[in-house]
């Protein structure tokens, strides 16, 4: 399991260099805090620039989620508050939460420094560009104390201007300094930004039953509308058609559109309410829209905005940092309000231009959203790119989508490009994708960094500088760009649709758009580069006709709602909907499937008595592990087919490490067989460190094998009269009385291990239920052959050819009878063709291909049953070597953002080729395991 935090030091100001750290923390699930928080202290400590940062030495290192101080045994890695984008601090209690018994709230609703949710407890607070105002707002037309808004007792709020430049309205009408009402949603209007106040009376309303609570339910004390509530609140059940958006936003006339653009602080106040879902799924008519800024319309705010589905792409010009808030707002609103799983985000900001600390300033907050997740088996741990390699990397990954390799995974993509991104096949690629990527799905949202639109700088001028600068602007069906003295203004306009020549309708914007901008020429007047804009520009055609007010958010707010979006998982595939194979993980590890990652003797003695089976964990599957019980029916035998190379010998050893950490060896034990002998290589050898392993046969001794198959077909005869003799002799007292057992399987238990001790010969018992309790007291035996087809069809001259049709037949006795017996076979062929005869083969229970489609990754395979569709898996890996730390305890990295988007081979965790592998680690600790349960193993075969 893998989490990330920020954790921030000690008495530390906030936001001074060193005083916070976002790690990755990287543990089994259940390990509570108290295992990590040496590691989270040093973490803080190494980026503060060493010790002296005033974190307390050694394991008692208080810790904190905002106020609250938590128990380090009793709060578990995982569960709230300690999940994905938590903030813990370190020796101290944090910021103070806000608190939700707040009677009155003040939304700043829209503006170049809108989405903030200020809490008014009562009493005044002015507003103002100053840092001296209790709600500060960064809007250049803002006096420095421009008003102030008072709560009282009742709940009831005035405000008053404080003698400010530009003065104040509440809903149109101008606020002297006498303080005048102001009642729960009214628009109070100060400089180009607007706030709306929200009464307690307001937000019960806003509480539909369906609200859940929020999700990480810890220190973020928000009383927001659950997500799912706050949209049935606005739409009821979501549209399931999609309906054209129309072109020229106009102020909705319905006032059950009112809520249909939220504005920023109710995009905030929605992704704290933290339900997992929003309607917004891809059937739904404003999936892919986003609100811009608002227009003045007779002093109401009309929302400008635009569907990335009708656009294509969309293109953002303008100076920083405006450009980066407008971006911010764009991004915040796609993933708060469409549905997560469908969508999918990818940042590329590789522009050398810029520098990395600048970009990352900017964009960092994106990596806590779980859209940046690789979901189609990116190789990658983010979807970002930060250089040229990351960015060629997430652009072929797109492009491929193009060619139909689509994969499984989110219905849209959002691609942020961020100015240039260097080479020029890379900007090709950026083009290529802008042109035919939103028939695929695909979106762009291009940045570009030019001048504010001004008189002396015309708007020509900033789209001409955002085609040339920034790959994709010139395919973008919509750009908005910024303009006025302080870029606090955008216009946007669209390309001109046109009729789609092939059926002289116009459809959808990309569908016509994929007309004319797949071949110039196709339609006169669609010239790539900026002649449509200048004619727009001439025509007056911008949309509304005149410029809005951009909607701009904050770094800091970004970040909070991204904090608070990061929990949000996929929710498990519905019954039968299996992940496509091109999803499952190119390696795992089996001690990670079996939840075995720390291998102790404890976490073994604990499994062992949980589970008295016989469990064969193959690997990871569509939906968790893949694992079969070999003491249910139809389990057994298990054949592997795959040619050479494709994993086999490595998921025998994954198979006979699972069902060692499954049982005691004193009730399970294992033989190995390696069919074509020692000289292929480690083969099944490495196995024998297992405590379970009772003997282990490579087959190049004619004189062993003989013995050999003479000692295993002698005990299947004697568990065969067992089983005889415990059904019953009749007329015997008590015979009669027996069951039959439930299964094929022997499950009955010992009454006492004594009295199994000195078994005697089957032939001698006579009574039923003294045999019975021999049988439940055999171990199970599991027969594991590597190589099955060199015993079949053994090569000339080979050293075993003499003795391996006695080993052959004695394996297809249990392939027939091994199931009542208690023993069960599993072999492996490359040569499919030879064993395609064998018992072991036509009597397959389970039947896996390894390799079985082509360029898959060694131990990729499908595990077919009789009558079932084949379920794809990732076989699990025991002879990697991983440096101990990674296996033994939890550990706690840096994050370093700028890596994410990096292929995860190059993390600290990657095999090292130094340390013990997976199997030496379990082999040694289910030895302890089995000497402290004086698990003795005696051999069955001699
Ligand atoms: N599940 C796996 N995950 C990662 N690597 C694997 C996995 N299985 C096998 N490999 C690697 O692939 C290579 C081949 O594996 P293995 O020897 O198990 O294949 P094989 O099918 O038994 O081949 P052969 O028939 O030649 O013996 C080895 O280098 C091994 O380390």
């Amino acid at each position: 399991m893998q989490i990330r935090m920020t954790v921030l030091g000690p008495h530390v100001p906030r936001g001074a260099r060193g005083s916070s750290v976002d790690v990755l923390v990287t543990a089994p699930s259940g390990t509570p805090l108290s295992a990590v928080s040496v590691g989270l202290a040093d973490a803080v400590a190494a980026a503060a620039g060493g010790a002296g940062a005033g974190i307390p030495a050694g394991s008692a290192v208080p810790l904190f989620a905002g106020e609250r101080a938590l128990d380090p045994d009793r709060t578990v890695l995982g569960e709230p508050p300690l999940t994905d984008g938590a903030v813990l601090s370190l020796g101290a209690p944090g910021v103070p939460g806000e608190h939700a018994e707040a009677p009155v709230r003040l939304l700043i609703a829209a503006g170049p420094d809108a989405g903030g949710v200020h809490l008014l407890h009562g009493g005044q607070v002015r507003i103002g560009r100053s840092g001296e105002a209790e709600v500060p707002l960064d809007d250049p037309d803002v006096s420095r104390l421009h008003c102030a808004v008072t709560v009282a007792e009742d709940g009831r709020a005035s405000v008053a201007d404080l003698g400010s430049t530009n003065g104040t309205t509440v809903d149109g009408v101008p606020v002297g300094e006498r303080p005048v009402p102001l009642r729960p949603g009214a628009l109070l209007r100060i400089g180009e930004s607007v706030l709306r106040l929200e009464g307690a009376d307001t937000l019960e309303h806003a509480q539909t039953p369906d609200s859940a609570p929020p999700a990480d339910g810890g220190p973020e004390p928000y009383a927001a509308p659950a997500r799912r509530g706050f949209w049935s609140r606005r739409f009821g059940t979501a549209p399931s058609e999609a309906a054209e958006l129309p072109r020229e936003s106009r102020p909705p006339a319905d006032p059950a559109e009112a809520g249909r653009w939220p504005d920023p602080a109710e995009v905030l106040l929605a992704a704290l309410g933290g339900a997992r879902h929003s309607s917004r799924d891809t059937g739904h008519r404003d999936a892919l829209s986003v609100r811009l800024g608002t227009a003045d319309t007779h002093g109401a705010p009309e929302p400008l905005v635009v569907s990335l589905r009708e656009a294509g792409s969309l293109g953002l010009a303008g100076p920083r940092p405006r450009l980066t808030g407008l971006a911010r707002s764009v991004l915040a609103q796609l993933a708060t309000l469409d549905a997560t799983d469908d969508l999918e985000l990818v940042l590329l900001a590789a522009d050398r231009a810029r520098p990395l600390a600048d970009r990352l300033a900017d964009w960092s907050w994106l990596g806590w959203l779980p859209q940046l997740r690789p979901a189609r088996g990116q190789d990658c741990r983010l979807l970002t790119a930060y250089d040229r390699e990351q960015a060629s990397a997430r652009l072929g990954e797109l492009l491929r989508r193009l060619d139909g390799d689509g994969g499984g995974g989110p219905a849209h993509t959002v691609v942020v490009v961020d100015g240039d991104v260097g080479p020029a096949e890379l900007r090709d690629a950026v083009a290529r994708l802008g042109l035919r990527g939103p028939a695929a799905g695909i979106h762009l949202l291009c940045l570009a960094e030019t001048p504010s639109a001004t008189p002396s700088s015309p708007l020509t001028a900033s789209y001409e500088t955002a085609v040339a600068d920034t790959p994709g602007f010139a395919e973008c069906g919509a750009v908005a760009l910024l303009s006025g003295d302080v870029a606090s203004f955008l216009r946007v306009l669209w390309r001109p649709a046109t009729a789609d020549p092939a059926t002289g309708e116009s459809g959808t914007a990309y569908g016509t758009g994929r007309a004319w901008l797949d071949g110039p020429g196709s339609d006169p007047r669609a010239t790539p580069g900026g002649d449509w804009f200048a004619a727009a520009v001439a025509e007056g055609r911008e949309t509304p006709g005149r410029p809005g007010v951009v909607d701009a958010v904050s770094a800091a707010w970004a970040e909070r709602l991204a904090r608070a979006l990061a929990p949000l998982r996929a929710p498990a595939d519905g019954e039968g909907a299996g992940r496509a194979p091109g999803e499952l993980p190119a390696s795992v590890r089996l001690l990670d499937e079996l939840g075995l990652a720390r291998a102790t003797p404890t976490a073994l003695t604990a499994r062992w008595a949980d589970r008295t089976r016989a469990l064969a964990v193959f690997g990871a599957g569509p939906r968790g592990p893949l694992e079969a019980d070999l003491t249910a029916e139809g389990t057994q035998p298990v054949f592997v087919e795959g040619a050479a190379g494709s994993g086999k010998t490595e998921l025998l050893r994954s198979l006979a490490a699972s069902l060692a950490a499954s049982e005691r060896p004193d009730r399970l034990q294992l033989v190995l067989i390696d069919g074509g002998g020692s000289e292929r290589g480690e083969g099944l050898r490495v196995c024998t460190d297992l405590p379970h392993v009772s003997t282990y046969l490579p087959a190049n001794d004619p004189l062993r094998m003989r013995e050999f198959a003479q000692s295993l077909a002698g005990e299947l005869k004697r568990r065969t009269e067992l089983l005889a003799a415990s059904r019953g002799v009749p007329g015997q007292r008590g015979g009669g009385e027996l069951e039959p057992p439930p299964s094929n399987t022997l499950r009955l238990r010992p009454q006492s291990a004594q009295a199994v001790q000195s078994a005697p010969d089957a032939r001698d018992v006579r009574d039923a239920r003294m045999a019975q309790r021999l049988l439940a007291a055999q171990p199970r035996l599991v027969v594991i052959v590597d190589d099955y087809d060199a015993l079949i069809a053994p090569a000339l001259g080979s050293p075993a050819r003499p003795a391996a049709g006695s080993v052959v037949r004695a394996l297809d006795t249990i392939a027939r009878d091994g199931g009542r017996l208690a023993v069960d076979l599993i072999a492996a062929t490359g040569r499919p063709e030879q064993t395609a005869g064998a018992s072991a083969r036509t009597r397959a229970e389970l039947l896996v291909r390894l390799g079985a489609a082509p360029d898959v990754p060694p131990g990729r395979g499908e595990l077919h049953r009789p009558g079932k569709s084949p379920v794809p898996f990732q076989a699990g890996r025991v002879t990697g070597r991983i440096p101990r730390t990674a296996t033994a305890r939890p550990t706690v990295v840096p994050l370093e953002w700028e890596r994410m988007g990096a292929p995860p081979t190059t993390r600290p965790l990657r095999e090292l080729g130094n340390g013990p592998t997976d199997l030496a680690l379990l082999a040694s600790a289910l030895q302890r395991a089995a000497q402290s349960a004086g698990a003795d193993v005696t051999p069955v075969l001699a």
